[in-house]
């Protein structure tokens, strides 16, 4: 079992640097002092379960009711897990994050600059969803903090409750149901349809987006999608040029892209107005896609016949807060439309999409916590190294640092003393990281070298497991 070697990164942020600070404290699960490294190890060949730092003082900050999967997988580590059911306010959000080495998210809390600044002891960031626009990815990686996604594990969820809204819009259910609440006996057929037959035109023909067209055409829908790729088309979905050729041919439109500067507002006044009458449009990608303000007087003149919405550009902190229009000003406007479903950012929220998600961030931020590797990471170039083996007076050296020339000559001239039995480098825009695995090498090795990484000004986190 590896031990305590306490790489931290205490030093402010403001200067790029984390200090070394080698914890000697010990723990009941992991005690073995530095003097002892090497010492208690197991039989060559067997895989070593690699720590960067004594367990204990790992602490994790889990926000917005993070499947309980996910908080297992890192209680179960020995990690100081504290765990919130709600996002933070930012002032409370940068007080926290000053304390913890991991930050567990969903796609509420935002992780800027000015909250990131702050994190002075951050290695890692665990979005238990599939968006990462909530963080602001470039700043992290050029603060060595890696950030971890759910690339997929919600996509059917989303799949699933669109084509459930495509049959509510197109029957006018929520408003049937909502007259029987309200006790009233409404019967109608005017302007109800059948979805067979009809068209649906998908943006962003991504993971949701093309699960999505498969099961719209085994309900008998005609599929066409847009997106800014060519992608190929399952079944019998078509790719088509423009948006506006999409527009003008969809009879229900749902929307499947990032927020990204190019997908804000995608849909406003002109898009909907090149829409089909009586048409439906769907969006459970991010708030920021749709003008809302816009759809409100689209569907007050009956250009569009229904919508659903699951996101919105500013949405409450926690359940029971309310959505009105302190929140967005037009709030009240849009609970007044008819045929409007407007959910609280449920796409996502399956007892199998969650579960499936804990697990999947809550293990990927263990491979980076433990054993430094990146794959998965959506920030920092992907690189793994095969685990180590319980041989004695090993050790796994991560330098994650500025992508310019003549580190790496510089970092092997360092390595260059000791015996490198692996080694594995990439970049990804101004971040790179090095991995090394050497061997025969004592505690006062290690000093040595991590003291000579620490001094070299292309360096942005060093950290050694063992
Ligand atoms: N409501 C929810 O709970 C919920 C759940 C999961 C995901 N989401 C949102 O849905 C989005 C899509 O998820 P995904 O997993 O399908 O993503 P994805 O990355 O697999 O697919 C997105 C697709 O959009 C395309 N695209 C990007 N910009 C475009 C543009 N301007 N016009 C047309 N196409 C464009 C991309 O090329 C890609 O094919 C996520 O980014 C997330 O914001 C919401
Ligand atoms: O990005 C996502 O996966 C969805 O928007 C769901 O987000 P949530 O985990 O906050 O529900």
């Amino acid at each position: 079992m590896a031990q305590a070697l306490n790489i931290s990164n205490a030093s402010p942020r403001g200067d790029s640097q984390r200090h070394l600070s080698v914890s000697t404290s010990p723990t009941a699960a992991f005690q073995s002092p530095l003097s002892s490294f090497g010492g208690a190890l197991a039989q060559r060949g067997n895989p070593k379960q690699l720590k960067p730092f004594n367990t204990q003082d790992i602490k994790i900050l889990l926000l917005e009711n993070v499947n309980q999967s996910g908080r297992d997988i890192l209680t179960a580590q020995g990690y100081q897990v504290e765990a919130l059911k709600t996002s933070l306010p930012e002032d409370q959000l940068i007080e926290k994050i000053r304390d913890v080495h991991v930050i567990g998210i969903r796609s509420k809390t935002k992780l800027n600059e000015k909250v990131l600044k702050e994190a002075k002891n951050l290695l890692v960031i665990g979005c238990f969803c599939i968006g990462t626009n909530q963080v602001n990815l470039d700043y992290a990686a050029r603060h060595g903090i890696a950030v971890f996604n759910s690339p997929f594990a919600n996509s059917r969820s989303v799949a699933e409750l669109v084509i459930a809204e495509i049959i509510t819009l197109a029957r006018q259910l929520g408003d049937r149901s909502n007259e029987m609440h309200r006790g009233t006996w409404n019967k109608v057929s005017n302007k109800c349809w059948e979805i067979r037959g009809k068209t649906l035109g998908i943006v962003g023909y991504g993971h949701i987006g093309s699960q999505l067209s498969v099961l719209a055409e085994a309900m008998g829908m005609n599929v066409i999608y847009y997106d800014v790729v060519s992608l190929m088309a399952l079944g019998t979905a078509r790719q088509v040029p423009t948006l506006q050729t999409l527009l003008n041919e969809a009879d229900f439109v749902t929307l499947h892209v990032p927020e990204l500067p190019e997908t804000k507002n995608l849909i406003s006044a002109a898009q909907l107005a090149e829409m089909k009458d009586g048409s439906y449009l769907i969006n459970a990608s991010r708030g920021t896609v749709v003008d809302i303000p816009a759809l409100i007087n689209a569907m007050r003149s009956g250009k569009i016949a229904g919508a659903a919405l699951d996101v919105f550009p500013t949405e409450p902190r926690a359940n029971g807060d309310y959505f009105n229009n302190e929140l967005n000003s037009w709030g009240e406007d849009l609970r007044s439309v008819n045929n409007i479903i407007l959910t609280p950012h449920i796409g996502g929220s399956t007892e199998e999409a969650q579960r499936a998600i804990g697990i999947e961030v809550g293990d990927a931020l263990v491979r980076y916590i433990n054993q430094g590797v990146t794959i998965g990471s959506v920030n920092m170039p992907e690189v793994t190294l095969r685990s180590l083996t319980a041989e004695a007076d090993y050790a796994r050296i991560i330098f994650i640092h500025q992508n310019v020339p003549g580190v790496l000559r510089r970092v092997n001239e360092i390595l260059g003393e000791h015996n490198v039995d692996k080694q594995i480098s990439d970049s990804r825009g101004d971040c790179a990281y090095l991995m090394a695995d050497v061997s025969n090498v004592q505690t006062s090795d290690l000093r040595d070298i991590l003291e000579s990484l620490e001094a070299l000004s292309s360096r942005i986190a060093t950290r050694v497991l063992y």
